[in-house]
């Protein structure tokens, strides 16, 4: 029974009988509508380009429909080429000879098949959902080019539409604009399950795009809450972010895409490490950068000079903070200066770098002045970025630890567990937290850390926490035992590189695990997945993306440069569409680029649904489904005269 006064403001959108059934009719109509395709992404770090293709091509979506449609009255040359103008419509057209005698007669044909394509992804919904996905400019024209059916007196309408098109120089904006509606209906929403940001070149694009995007939702990875944490002021995460940034030569990002300035850490740099090599500090070279070359032995200087504040820094954040239980990994005050070593635990292990210019031996932790005044210019330089505020707004606003949506559960690192199999514990002052309750807090602390008066202790607290998420051993976005970041730079002894994964990860193969933990989120085992991101897999060494038989994927498979000689291959993303769950593996970018249509991605059906899904199968069928309950008792009221219509 919904609440007389909910009815009287519902009144006021729907104010007669007649206003509520028609509203009433039209949501039903919603619900019978094919549900829409969801596609899942994950660990996207900065590898905007290829995200941009995978995202444009919907794995291939685009291109079946074409099949589909053309594949006995167009030849392959051409669909191929309508596929790559629905993807990258500039980039063809501006290879286009347009003084060519047949350039308008191909632009006409081309509008004419890009109209039959985009009326069949758009069949899936609402006219007035696929028009609000429409510019504004040909939203009129579009709607006529869509609806129009082919009677002859329709066939010449038709005909002379698409005509004075080209007729008016028009042909180009309106291809560019009818390729982006197409690609707009062929996803309905888009997951992105954490690590957007670090390693790759170009996180700023990403975040654009996805800025761009109508219906997206972003899982906080580890490497996020960095970003974030950086973002609202914590200076072990401002280290944090520009040592990965110039360990893998983003500078383009750092210094173009986010207006950090890095020429004070450069001086201090090039000054305190003037005679060291820093040889152990060399960046990858994953890219080149266009606007920001940078000296090689220099960036390495940069590097090493960051590191070490960053370690300084996150000692001095694991004594103000006894709670975390993290002393062991306060390394810098475990080195014997003299003999160049480091003892940690019962261990002495030979240090591959001992010249530490600014660490004291007796306060190993403290910043010099130089130090000091160089991390809180790069803080400012962190606060004042407008793009970057613009950015962390979005991640917060469509942000979130994890998602229940149509039955699926997405996260990015894990759900900390025990060896045997339970929910593993935190204490938190006087509460102990697991599983969901556990995910739910973090969820509110990491909204304190931006929202949270600034500078204020609660503030602090929030934004140390951010830390901790980053590479505790009780983060679930991090679900590993250590960090081991001080032991890759400074220690030779593989032992000591270990980072032992959370339990989860083996446990995760089997089904009871996977259903213990659907449980605890409300979903139903029996037609439930979780998406996971985080931990690349290594299909080279026979590991696969689907576990517990199909009731968990881990969609990590490399989109990210860096582990493709681990996963081998480009990536995955997962597609939920209203017949099937498939999981598209993709070769990586810099192969397909060099000829698309050879290197598509290989499609594996992971779960047939039993049958056709609808709108009313879904989240939002759901809430469509109340709505249509509530105008039916407005409409019974406005009958018996209840409330009276207007
Ligand atoms: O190889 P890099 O770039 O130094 O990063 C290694 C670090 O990144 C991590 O793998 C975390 O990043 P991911 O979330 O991408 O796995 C740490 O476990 C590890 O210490
Ligand atoms: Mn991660």
């Amino acid at each position: 029974m919904t609440d007389p006064h909910y009815l009287r403001l519902l009144a006021r959108e729907y104010p007669n009988a007649d206003a509520a059934a028609s509203e009433i009719i039209n949501l039903n109509a919603i619900l019978c509508l094919p549900k829409g395709t969801e596609y899942f992404f994950s660990d996207l770090h900065g590898e905007s380009e290829a995200f941009g293709y995978l995202l444009n091509s919907a794995s291939g979506i685009t291109r079946d429909k074409i099949e589909w449609l053309f594949q006995k009255s167009v030849s392959l040359r051409e669909r191929e080429e309508l596929a790559n103008l629905v993807y990258a419509p500039e980039q063809v057209l501006s290879q286009k000879d347009t003084g060519d005698d047949s350039y308008c007669e191909w632009c006409e044909i081309t509008i004419y098949r890009l109209v039959q394509v985009c009326k069949t992804v758009a069949s899936k919904y609402t006219r007035s959902k696929v028009r609000k996905k429409m510019p504004e400019t040909f939203a009129y024209v579009i709607d006529e080019l869509l609806h129009a059916d082919t009677e002859d007196t329709k066939e010449q309408y038709y005909g002379e539409i698409i005509h004075s098109i080209t007729r008016t120089g028009m042909a180009e904006k309106f291809i560019i604009t009818i390729s982006r509606l197409i690609r707009q209906c062929s996803i309905d929403m888009l997951h992105i399950i954490g690590d957007i940001f670090d390693r790759g070149p170009h996180a700023d694009l990403v975040m654009d795009e996805l800025m761009g995007f109508h219906d997206v939702d972003i899982e906080w990875g580890n490497h996020d809450v960095s970003w974030m944490g950086a973002a609202t002021g914590n200076l072990a995460l401002v280290a944090n972010v520009v040592r990965l940034g110039i360990s893998y030569n983003n500078f383009d990002l750092l210094e173009d895409g986010y207006g950090i300035n890095l020429r004070a850490l450069s001086m201090f740099a090039a000054e305190v490490y003037q005679d060291d090599p820093c040889t152990i500090f060399t960046p990858h070279i994953l890219d080149e950068n266009t606007y920001d070359p940078v000296d090689i032995p220099l960036a390495a200087k940069m590097h090493k000079a960051i590191a070490i504040i960053q370690f300084k820094l996150e000692g001095q954040l694991i004594a103000r903070h006894p709670e975390y239980q993290m002393e062991d990994r306060v390394l810098l005050d475990k080195i014997d200066f003299q003999n160049g070593t480091v003892t940690i635990g019962e261990t002495t292990y030979p240090l591959t770098d001992r010249l530490f210019p600014t660490v004291s031996p007796e306060h190993p932790l403290e910043l010099t002045p130089a130090e000091e005044e160089l991390i809180h210019t790069l803080a400012l330089s962190f606060s004042h970025s407008e793009k970057l505020r613009k950015h962390i707004r979005f991640l917060y606003s469509h942000g979130s630890m994890y998602k229940c949506v149509n039955s699926n559960l997405l996260y990015h690192g894990c759900i900390l567990m025990t060896e045997d199999g339970e929910f593993d514990t935190v204490s938190i002052g006087d509460k102990t937290l697991s599983g969901k309750e556990y995910l739910d807090y973090i969820d509110t602390q990491v909204r304190r850390a931006y929202f949270a008066a600034p500078g204020s202790e609660e503030q602090r607290n929030a934004s140390d926490f951010l830390w901790y998420l980053w590479c505790g051993p009780k983060s679930p976005l991090f679900g590993k035992s250590k960090m081991a970041a001080f032991e890759r730079y400074f220690i030779l002894e593989p032992e000591t590189h270990t980072e032992a994964r959370n339990p989860y990860y083996n446990l995760i193969e089997q089904r009871e695990t996977c259903e213990k933990i659907l449980r605890e989120f409300g979903l139903d085992p029996a037609h439930s997945h979780i998406v996971n991101g985080h931990v690349p897999v290594k299909i080279r060494q026979g590991e696969s993306p689907i576990k517990a038989g199909g009731l968990l994927f881990i969609i990590d498979g490399g989109i990210s440069k860096a582990y493709q000689k681990q996963t081998g291959i480009g990536g995955y993303t997962l597609i939920y569409n209203s017949h099937h769950l498939a999981l598209a593996q993709h070769k990586p970018y810099e192969l397909a680029k060099q000829d698309f249509s050879k290197n598509a991605p290989t499609m594996q059906i992971v779960e047939i649904m039993p049958r056709r899904l609808t709108v009313g199968d879904t989240d939002n069928g759901k809430q469509v489904a109340q709505q249509i309950e509530e105008l039916t008792e407005l409409l019974k009221a406005y009958r018996n005269g209840e409330i009276k219509e207007k």
